[in-house]
């Protein structure tokens, strides 16, 4: 084929490009226009579907100006249909475009009439006679890859190109995931395009496009019903905080930013979660016990609160002992959550008192005086403050701190040895980590939210109208003024659990969720519709059937939707056959997908070595010399620090692992713009390199219960080249 057929029809497509690009300036300005006008006219009139409409254009303007900034091609696909269907071709990109005549220059992605551009196979043609996919840098196309379909048709349409999956495939890795949107795959768009109701299930073994797919739906279910998701939230979770900035660029490169993105340690509003606890530590906190070891705590005595009262009323001794309170503690815990109550106390505390009252001079008084005076007592006031004080989710946490404390509510619950895990772990003042967040959150919820007082009751209590209310209210103001959540080590979260919900949730690596992990998710999901996606093979979650039960109670009631990917996109097909066959090897029962990228590079076994250090080094400028993207070295977590400082003083790499000299000391992994980087094995779930150098496989298996599961998400990792060094 020509170089000269291909300039000439890459000079077509710029013109039409350019074309496209001109209208979108306008209508960038028009709207922005509109939109300026919109807010004016908004301050003079109210009428609801005006200031929707304006808020409309406000958005699209909005968008057009990230689209503008985006770095890849508005435009990347043509369909050339039998004339008989169209004459003229059609155009499909990442947002629709009409000219001034609302003629449709270019069809949104996502719009039905684009589905065509993405099930369309020679098998089923649909139509297509030719598909074309442009690759542009910025606004100018730099190739087309063409497909001939139809070939029933006659045509004259040139061909040009080797395919465009290849070429993007093909492409180096940089440090974040790029949007597939010109070459989403038959099997893949059927994920994307399912419509938002229950739970839609996508599994599939490494690098099928699981997350890529994911972020893709996400952008197709807010096109196709904006009101509902962009009003009600859509909540996208991943593995950890390296992961979600790898992947945060894809749906603004859609258009999209009304999605909340949270890694597993940022679920929970108001705390945010970066160290992962060691793998025992985290098998303990993740199991379904401590959901009941977490209800209970929520319900003791708070420490150091009152254990009995006594007053003198009108001749008569008043005594609230410590039985006595621990029974209207249960009354109260049995009309709801903790916090909740809290307008029931001082009435709970007065009906127990009034009933102590017996002699004829108190009695003579009412109760009515009764209550005004044990209201007006500052004694009694204090008291009932004390004793049942708003409680925040870290305070009560803090209580298991306390070894009698997890003995005496952890019996029959927690082993003694999971206890003495538990209490090392929270030993020490550093904040809550990644497996704390749950169980911060289950408290949450075992506690309730403060009972907030509406505008109407405060006014009516400054009148002093509402039955009972003023000084029972003024009760629960007093105990809150006394409340001091800055003196905390954890901030206190300021979202409120009615305000947790969101309409659509997106789980990726779900295969690690852990059984409280699943709680804490399903509870922000219970009226919403969700995307799951896992690969079971990968998880490095040791108590299978407790999660799939956590993971069932979560969907409870929804109908499940299950898609399945077969085609590893990441992986060449050298580096995913070593990985196989170690999975087949170890017994996993994985999915194994095919992978379609041969490169001629087998990976490499370097060792056993003596010099580990000489091994690694020579290993990775071979590889960072020979890839153009990123490298990733993984190693055993004992061995991070040391490897760390291994690549800092390696004098060629200084440009390329700036990160390593920071992370020498620290467990912390390295976050920046690095091209090479060291990792633990959990760290690489998710994401991609160029090349891997694994350090002492065999440590990385022994380290935990799961440990063979993520070595075969290491082996996973490398789209062109991997060296194993032991
Ligand atoms: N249709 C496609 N066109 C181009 N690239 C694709 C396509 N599908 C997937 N890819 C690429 O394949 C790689 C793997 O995708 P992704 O990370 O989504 O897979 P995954 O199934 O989530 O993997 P894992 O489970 O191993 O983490 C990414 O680089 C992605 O861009």
């Amino acid at each position: 084929m020509s170089e000269e057929l291909e300039a000439r029809e890459i000079a077509a497509e710029q013109g039409y490009v350019d074309e496209v690009y001109v209208q979108l300036e306008a209508s960038t300005r028009s709207a922005q226009a509109l939109a300026a006008e919109g807010r004016n006219r908004g301050k003079l009139e109210h009428e609801g579907g005006l200031v929707e409409r304006d808020a409309m254009v406000f958005q699209a303007a909005k968008r057009i100006a990230q689209l503008d900034a985006a770095h890849e091609g508005l435009v990347f696909g043509r369909l050339d249909l039998d004339p008989a269907i169209d004459p003229l071709p059609r155009y499909i990109g990442r947002i629709g475009v009409r000219n001034a005549d609302r003629d449709v220059l270019l069809i949104d992605w996502r719009a039905p009439a684009a589905g065509v551009f993405y099930q369309a196979t020679a098998a089923t043609p649909s139509g297509v006679v030719r598909r074309r996919v442009l690759r542009s840098l910025h606004r100018t196309v730099i190739g087309v890859e063409d497909e001939l379909l139809d070939q029933e048709i006659e045509t004259d349409l040139p061909i040009v190109g080797e395919g465009a999956l290849m070429a993007q495939l093909s492409r180096a890795r940089d440090r974040s995931m790029h949007s597939i949107v010109a070459t989403i795959q038959a099997e893949q768009d059927q994920a994307i395009r399912a419509p938002g109701k229950g739970v839609v299930s996508i599994s599939g073994g490494p690098g099928t496009g699981k997350t890529v797919v994911a972020l893709h739906r996400a952008a197709f279910l807010l096109y196709s019903d904006r009101r509902r998701y962009e009003g009600g939230g859509v909540l996208v979770v991943g593995p950890s905080g390296v992961f979600m900035r790898y992947i945060e660029r894809v749906l603004p490169s859609l258009g999209e930013t009304a999605v909340a993105l949270r890694s597993l340690g940022e679920v929970v509003g108001g705390i945010r979660a970066t160290r992962h606890d060691e793998p025992a530590v985290a098998d303990v906190k993740g199991a379904t016990k401590m959901a009941e070891l977490l209800r209970r705590t929520a319900r003791q005595h708070a420490p150091g609160a009152p254990t009995s009262f006594r007053i003198s009323w009108r001749d008569e001794t008043i005594v609230l002992d410590p039985g006595l309170l621990g029974r209207l503690r249960r009354q109260l815990m049995s009309q709801g959550r903790r916090n909740r109550q809290l307008p029931r106390v001082a009435r709970t505390l007065l009906d127990a008192m009034w009933r102590q009252v017996t002699g004829e001079r108190g009695r003579e008084r009412g109760r009515e005086a009764f209550d005004d005076d044990m209201l007006s007592h500052a004694g009694f006031v204090e008291f009932a403050s004390a004793w049942w004080p708003p409680l925040d989710a870290p305070t009560v946490f803090g209580w298991l701190r306390d070894p009698e404390f997890l003995a005496r509510v952890g019996e029959g619950v927690v082993s003694r040895e999971d206890q003495v895990v538990l209490l090392k772990s929270w030993d020490g003042s550093a904040g809550p980590t990644i497996e704390d967040v749950p169980l911060l959150d289950e408290l949450r919820y075992a506690l309730g939210d403060v009972p907030q007082r509406t505008d109407d009751e405060r006014d009516l209590d400054e009148t002093g109208l509402l039955e009972g209310g003023v000084d029972l209210q003024e009760l629960t103001t007093i105990s809150e003024r006394e409340y001091a959540p800055g003196g905390l080590a954890w901030s206190a979260p300021t979202h409120r659990i009615e305000d947790d919900g969101y309409a659509h949730v997106l789980i990726d690596e779900a295969q690690d969720l852990t059984p409280m992990q699943w709680r804490m998710v399903g509870r922000r999901g219970r009226a919403a519709s969700w995307t799951i996606v896992g690969d079971p093979a990968q998880s490095s979650w040791p108590d299978a059937p407790e999660a799939t039960a956590a993971r069932a109670e979560a969907l409870e009631g929804k109908e499940l939707h299950e898609f399945h990917l077969s085609t590893n996109y990441r992986n060449s097909a050298e580096i995913y056959a070593f990985a196989a066959a170690y999975a087949r090897r170890v017994g996993l029962d994985a999915d194994l997908p095919d992978a379609v990228r041969r490169t001629g590079e087998e990976p490499q076994v370097v060792g056993p070595v003596d010099d580990l250090e000489a091994a690694v080094r020579e290993s990775v400028t071979t590889i960072s010399g020979r890839v153009e993207g990123t490298v990733g070295i993984v190693v055993p977590v004992a061995r991070r620090s040391e490897v760390n400082a291994w690549l800092a003083s390696w004098p060629e790499h200084a440009d390329d692992a700036a990160g390593a000299r920071a992370a020498v000391d620290s467990s912390v992994t390295p976050s920046g713009e690095d091209r090479i980087v060291v990792l633990t094995g959990l760290d690489t779930k998710g994401l991609e390199f160029d090349g891997i150098v694994v350090v002492s496989p065999q440590e990385i298996e022994d380290e935990s219960a799961t440990g063979r599961a993520t070595l075969y998400v290491v082996l996973t990792r490398a789209t062109q080249l991997l060296t194993t060094v032991s």
